[in-house]
């Protein structure tokens, strides 16, 4: 396993909401990132929506260096080869085993041997993306909170041949983004998800069988509960589609308490994700 003293460049799969914030505290902590996803239009999403994360950072003075610097730090691609300078790799594409499976054997090929390969994984079994490859004993989850830039958390989630060294290694690198961590077995869902998901869906229940209008439903959870967001305006700004995978996992693992709310599969086939896509169960700018 490669140390962290000797991470230059870190790897990022996918540059969606979660890759490019992954890229972007990577960036800002001081790394050389290489951002990739399939297609280079998506590739520029991501890379625009740091410059905008930057820049509103840069704004509340939360920077410690120019907005430009972190910037050039972080090269987008679309092409796998990209990532085989890659000494640490946190994968962040769609909540899809099989997709998730062809990724982790693809840098098992493209990465050196002794690379760390993290997954961001919401709900999937590390165990199994691991098995992809022929490295399981350095394969876990690191499973950020979103926003990145701004959320504390980080799970690590142990996978059933994850190396104790790897636990450790991922525990250093995500404090060394800045990032405070907690540990879960490999579990469905893990501590975060398992929790999370049957109350977001419990809360569109609520709305959709008429116990109170969408925004008395937030009001009241965060009022109620002290949270800082209510369950429809988290599953917006998760986007749907997100929680609509996350929840058939766990409802495949653990049964009939995490079935999805019947109004979050309409709004996925509806194509109306949350903030992503300007609409899921408010409406965005
Ligand atoms: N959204 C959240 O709040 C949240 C929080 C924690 C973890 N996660 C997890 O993070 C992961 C990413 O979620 P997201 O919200 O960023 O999704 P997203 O839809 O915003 O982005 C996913 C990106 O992955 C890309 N992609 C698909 N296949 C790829 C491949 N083979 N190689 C490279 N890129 C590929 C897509 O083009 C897309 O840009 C998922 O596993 C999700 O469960 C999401």
């Amino acid at each position: 396993m490669r140390e962290l003293s000797d991470i230059d460049t870190v790897g990022v799969v996918g540059a969606g909401t979660m890759g490019n914030g992954i890229a972007q505290v990577a960036a800002t902590a001081g790394y050389e990132v290489v951002m990739r996803d399939i297609e280079p239009a998506y590739v520029e999403r991501g890379l625009d929506a740091i410059d905008d994360s930057l820049a509103r950072l840069d704004g509340k003075d939360r920077l410690d260096e120019d907005p430009e610097t972190i910037r050039d730090r972080i090269e987008g691609a679309a092409d796998l080869d990209a990532l085989a300078e890659a000494d640490a790799v946190v994968e962040a594409a769609v909540e899809d085993l099989d997709v998730k499976r062809d990724i982790f054997a693809d840098l098992d090929e493209v990465t050196d041997d002794d690379v760390v390969l993290a997954t961001n994984t919401s709900t999937l079994s590390i165990t199994s993306i691991a098995s992809a490859t022929e490295r399981a004993s350095d394969v876990i989850g690191l499973h950020f909170m979103n926003p990145v830039p701004i959320m504390d958390g980080v799970e690590v989630v142990v996978g059933e041949r994850t190396a104790d060294s790897v636990v450790d290694f991922a525990h250093d690198f995500a404090e060394g983004l800045g990032k405070e961590t907690w540990e879960a077995d490999d579990k469905p869902g893990f501590v975060t998800n398992r929790i999370l998901m049957p109350w977001i869906n419990e809360g569109v229940r609520a709305y959709d069988e008429g116990v109170a209008d969408r925004e008395d439903i937030d009001r009241g959870m965060r009022l109620g509960t002290n949270v800082p967001m209510g369950p429809l305006e988290l599953a917006d700004h998760i986007g749907l589609d997100v929680v609509l995978d996350a929840s058939e996992t766990l409802h495949a693992e653990l049964g009939d308490r995490y079935k999805p709310a019947y109004l979050v599969k309409r709004k996925v086939e509806a194509g109306d994700l949350g903030k992503k896509t300007g609409k899921g169960f408010y409406e965005y700018e």
